[in-house]
């Protein structure tokens, strides 16, 4: 498939692996999605209809197909009621609660459950996937609430939304038109698909909505890696701090190559300050001593989160599954999202770790007792107004309030596993809990990160008022950032509501608008 730092312009579902941009570009509506017309993967596919068929006929007995789900396994499904079992499997579950997922983290649920259908090991059929791969054509996208998941029988409740979908019943999104789903299938042309026998099972029985939210999830951390680096290289400046911390050499004694990597963009961010600037302290304190330290732990799990998930991504997470080459039925727990669940857990601890630090860098910045010259709160009111003026002081009170929530969500998910459904499931995943909480951890510290950003250019425009620092001493790539930066955010002389401000900055780093440093550098 593409390479893992290319967006792609279709993403063809088939034989080849997804990457996570993959799964980012079909949600974000960068790419279009594709079936592959691969001959062998049809063939594939078709080999695991054919062998259901022949086994349902010849054996008449196929866990999830002739008998109850789940804790009901002992109860046997006669011949005459088979069919209508899957459409009450998908309507049993169809009692999710709470928030519904946004259009994008749908359509990214739809693309990673095709992903691991496609694998051919669930013994869906052609014409289901091709009705996924229309819904793409027609941006179409169940409408998903997001709670009811243990992730560990896969995300039946959420993933059943998109049997429904596919069957005509319950609601969708069709080009931003919520519409019942008969109603969207219709308008598009589309038939309304009788579920085979496994079909619904194949569906619903994975852990696509929990990798899902994750692939999402991995892009924002990726770019908050750039975006908390290039804030800390600013802040360090704003500061009169010292370029000497982020020494190469200090950092080839201890190798992590993430954290060497974050200093070394520091480090090049700091360059044009030149031989004769002198910084305020020998060593400045540890929100920006050890910023790479921080960043630099996340930027460093990157590789291996990616690994897991993509490996999640690309894999069979059904139950029971079937293999076509020895023609054998395999029960196994496949569903489970372990794995998933400890990258999110992870992932949000990692994060909010960062909000913390930037958290501790405005404190540095705005108060008078450590900013080393610069107003209190960053007013830049005018000495006969400045005492009416309070500058950033309730932007802090906010950020204040954004970490400690960050930091409150950081409580493992994984580990409250609770024994359910008739203790079938008697241990469980918990990992889409982990991925909504990482979601929401990371929207918090975007947060923190935007109003970082007003933070550091109001120091940067102060210091460069004061003298203290002069534009040459900027490099080229941080001049470029201060101008971009400051078309969006207007110097705060007098006060005023910065709402709007920071709703803005939030969706540029959510849109990762400022290209910063390499292309997926917080990798490699
Ligand atoms: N995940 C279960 C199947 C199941 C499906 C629906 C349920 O409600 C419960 C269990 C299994 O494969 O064993």
């Amino acid at each position: 498939m593409t390479n893992n730092n290319k967006t792609p312009s279709t993403v063809t579902f088939g034989n080849n692996r997804l990457s996570i941009e993959d799964v980012v570009a079909l949600a974000e509506g960068r790419a279009k999605a594709a079936l592959s017309d691969d001959a062998d993967f049809r063939q594939r596919i078709a080999k695991g209809v054919d062998f259901l068929d022949r086994e349902l006929r010849d054996h008449g007995h196929i866990y999830g197909v002739t008998t109850g789900y789940g804790d009901s396994v002992l109860r046997r499904v006669p011949p005459h009621l088979v069919d209508e079992l899957p459409l009450h499997l998908s309507r049993f579950h169809g009692c999710g609660l709470g928030a519904e997922l946004s259009v994008p983290a749908s359509r990214a649920v739809l693309a990673v459950r095709l992903a691991s259908l496609c694998s051919g090991y669930s013994g869906v059929s052609i014409e289901l996937l091709e009705l996924l791969n229309a819904f793409f054509a027609h941006d179409i996208t169940p409408i998903i609430p997001e709670e009811g998941s243990v992730g560990a029988s896969g995300d039946l409740t959420p993933l059943s939304y998109i049997a429904a979908a596919l069957v005509g019943e319950r609601e969708v999104m069709m080009g931003g038109e919520r519409l019942p789903a008969d109603a969207a299938l219709q308008k598009a042309g589309l038939q309304p698909l009788t579920l085979r026998p496994k079909e619904a099972l194949a569906i619903m029985n994975g852990t696509s909505v929990m990798t899902a939210l994750m692939c999402q999830a991995f892009m924002r951390a990726q770019y908050l890696c750039q975006i908390s680096t290039r804030i800390t290289a600013l802040a360090t400046i704003a500061l009169h701090g010292n370029p000497a911390h982020f020494d190469a050499r200090l950092f080839a004694a201890k190798p992590h190559p993430g954290q060497a990597r974050i200093a070394a963009n520091i480090a090049s961010d700091l360059a044009m300050l030149g031989d004769g600037y002198q910084p305020a302290r020998l060593q400045d304190r540890y929100s920006i001593r050890c910023a790479p330290h921080v960043i630099g732990v996340l930027a460093d799990m990157m590789p291996t989160f990616r690994t897991t998930l993509e490996t999640e991504l690309n894999s069979a997470n059904d139950n029971p599954l079937i293999d076509i080459e020895d023609e054998t039925i395999l029960h196994g727990g496949h569903f489970y999202g372990g794995h998933v669940a400890f990258v999110a857990d992870g992932m949000k601890t990692l994060i909010a770790n960062i909000a913390d630090l930037m958290d501790r860098q405005m404190a540095l910045l705005v108060d008078t007792k450590f900013n080393h010259g610069l107003p209190s709160n960053l007013s830049g009111s005018s000495t006969d107004r400045a005492s009416i003026n309070h500058g950033l002081k309730a932007v802090q009170i906010g950020v204040s309030a954004w970490t400690a929530e960050a930091l409150k969500n950081t409580m493992p998910a994984s580990v409250f596993s609770r024994s359910t459904e008739c203790h079938n499931q008697d241990k469980v995943s918990m990992g889409t809990i982990a991925a909504r909480d990482c979601l929401r951890v990371l929207q918090l510290t975007e947060q923190v990160a935007a109003a970082l950003l007003i933070t550091v250019r109001q120091a940067m425009v102060l210091r460069l008022e004061q003298g203290s620092i002069t534009r040459d001493q900027l490099g080229d790539d941080i001049a470029a950032f201060l101008d971009d930066l400051g078309r969006d955010i207007a110097f705060i002389d007098e006060d005023r509501p910065l709402e709007g401000t920071l709703r803005h900055l939030v969706a540029r780093i959510g849109a990762r608008h400022w290209p910063l440093y390499s292309e997926g550098s917080a990798e490699k």
